[in-house]
């Protein structure tokens, strides 16, 4: 499914958090979008799902405006992959996975068993099988993302939007959930992530977009989003973007930060903050 975001602002009560966002991403395609802590990330992704009402713009699926669309309806397009919380009670994790069949359960009606082995499969494919009987509660923060991934995965939506799906990982894992991500797209679904590594956008994204604080909008392709200078603008620090090759050949694109050697640094964190 394609996603189409056109001049859309959101923002709480008349405030406006993100203004002027225009993006379009087709199916089988993962969007990366980056920005500073308080850009507006979550923001637009709580507009994205219709938790919050555009304060301008639309929201469109495969052409249609979703403005109307009731939240099930919403929930059997998009799925949504919050950052690892705390779950007030102790459900099991297989509990949790088939929570995400709710959207295609009538009113009132209790997943059936064609709903757990759903539940079961989304597990499988993540290759976490064996957390199935574990309580979500116990589990360490990286197994907790994977549940909630495959809580959405059992949702069977065609736009999977990920709300800092590497957060909370060891390096190595961080690199595995980004390939998992590379499948699901395989598999044809549309992916919107967030990161604060710019570098996640070089290693599997077609697509990336950039909030930054008083600053327009930009969104586009990997190679002129992710730029030393728009990176500096977002973050307000030195950056360099470097090319290398691979032992196998390939050429690989990174970020590589430059350290300040003066006092201000400190300075300019404080700064950045409020512009
Ligand atoms: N419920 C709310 N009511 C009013 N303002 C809010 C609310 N939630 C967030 N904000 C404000 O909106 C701005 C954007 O917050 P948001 O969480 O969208 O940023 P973000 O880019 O996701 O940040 P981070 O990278 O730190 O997660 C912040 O200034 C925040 O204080």
């Amino acid at each position: 499914m394609m996603l189409e975001i056109e001049n859309l602002s959101c923002g709480y009560g008349d405030k406006p958090v993100v203004k002027d966002v225009s993006f379009s991403v087709r199916a089988g395609e993962i969007m990366c979008l980056l920005g500073p802590n308080g850009a507006g990330k979550t923001t637009l992704f709580k507009t994205l799902l219709s938790f919050l009402k555009p304060l301008g713009g639309t929201v469109k699926i495969n052409g249609q405006s979703t403005a109307g669309w009731s939240r099930q309806v919403l929930a059997r397009a998009v799925g949504y992959v919050p950052q690892a919380h705390s779950a007030p009670f102790p459900f099991s994790v297989i509990d949790v996975v088939t929570m995400g069949r709710t959207a295609h359960l009538g009113l009132f009606a209790a997943p059936n068993s064609k709903d757990k082995s759903i539940a079961d499969e989304a597990l499988h494919s993540l290759q976490i099988d064996s957390l199935r009987n574990r309580i979500y509660t116990e589990l360490s923060g990286g197994e907790r993302q994977m549940v909630l991934i495959a809580r959405a995965l059992a949702q069977q939506p065609d736009i999977l939007i990920m709300d800092e799906p590497t957060s909370n990982l060891d390096f190595g894992n961080q690199i595995r959930m980004l390939e998992q991500i590379r499948l699901l797209s395989n598999r044809g679904m549309t992916v919107v992530m967030t990161s604060h590594f710019p570098d996640h956008a070089f290693l599997c994204s077609d697509r990336a977009a950039l909030l930054r604080r008083g600053l327009p909008f930009l969104a586009g392709s990997v190679k002129e989003v992710v730029t030393s200078g728009n990176l500096i603008s977002a973050y307000g620090i030195d950056v360099e973007v470097a090319e290398f090759t691979a032992a196998s050949g390939r050429k690989v694109k990174t970020c590589v930060p430059l350290m300040r050697t003066d006092n201000k640094s400190l300075k300019n964190v404080l700064n950045h903050g409020s512009p």
